[in-house]
């Protein structure tokens, strides 16, 4: 692809790797037809995620957070501009695994355990059920969840089923996690739990975007991307802010 050939191609062994992109979004924009009218959720957005990124995404409501992040994930095709991931191989076998979202509301399987919940990507991409039980405990523990693992979803508290989501998000290892305010219906000290366990698991290498209300989650968060009316209107570096 133009934009990924664009890009630099990474330095010799033994001297630091030029960071290839994870995502690399140009001019990007999604306009939705409602009515007859169009809206256009998403205009003229152009950014770049990089290995180890941790970026709050802020915007009022309506602004096009979670437009963003679909397209960014490639759930969602932009109208026009475009969206490729160098870092991760562009096309077919860009999901699953390399990818995991993390959404607001309640996303698990009703029908199923908490552990299950967590095994199912795993199994989705052919895991033998021994292996991915074993691996969904694992993460299970590393939430500190594993005394729910044979829960159902309506058994657990909104912050218990949030991180078995996260969980849920981190069992494939993904390069890249987009999480749309994940933390939402929270009350502060839960979501700062729930922030706390999802850093700590993260894999240093692994970019994490997390569209977000609460100022006190964003802090802790390295970028700060901010939304206004479906436009990227500024990104700041935390040293930046502070400096
Ligand atoms: N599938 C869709 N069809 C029509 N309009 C849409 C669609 N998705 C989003 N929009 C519109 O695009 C705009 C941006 O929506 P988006 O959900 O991206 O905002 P948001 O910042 O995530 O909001 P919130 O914080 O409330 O979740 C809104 O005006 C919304 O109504």
């Amino acid at each position: 692809m133009p934009e990924a050939e664009a890009r630099p191609r990474g330095q010799p062994h033994l001297t630091a790797p030029a960071a290839v992109p994870l995502v690399d979004a140009r001019q990007v924009t999604r306009a939705f037809q409602v009515a007859g009218q169009t809206v256009t959720a998403l205009q003229g957005a152009t950014l770049q995620i990089c290995p180890g990124d941790r970026v709050a995404l802020l915007g009022a409501s309506g602004s096009g957070k979670s437009t963003l992040l679909h397209l960014l994930g490639g759930l969602d095709t932009p109208t026009s501009g475009t969206v490729t991931w160098p870092a991760l191989g562009n096309g077919q076998d860009l999901r699953p695994g390399k990818v995991a979202f993390v959404f607001q509301a309640q996303s698990l399987m009703p029908p199923l355990t908490a552990l299950e919940n967590v095994a199912l990507p795993l199994l989705l991409n052919g895991k033998p059920p021994n292996e991915a039980q074993e691996e969904a405990a694992f993460w299970l523990e590393r939430l500190e969840l594993l005394p729910l693992a044979d829960h159902l979803p309506e058994e657990l508290s909104g912050g218990q089923a949030q991180r078995v989501a996260v969980a849920r998000a981190l069992v494939t290892h993904p390069r890249l996690i987009l999480a749309d305010e994940p933390t939402g219906q929270l009350d502060s000290a839960t979501a700062q739990h729930l922030l706390d366990v999802l850093l700590a698991a993260l894999d240093p290498g692994a970019a994490l975007v997390m569209a977000t209300h609460d100022p006190d989650v964003a802090r802790r968060l390295d970028t700060i991307w901010r939304m206004q009316d479906g436009q990227l209107v500024s990104v700041t570096r935390r040293q930046e802010e502070t400096s």
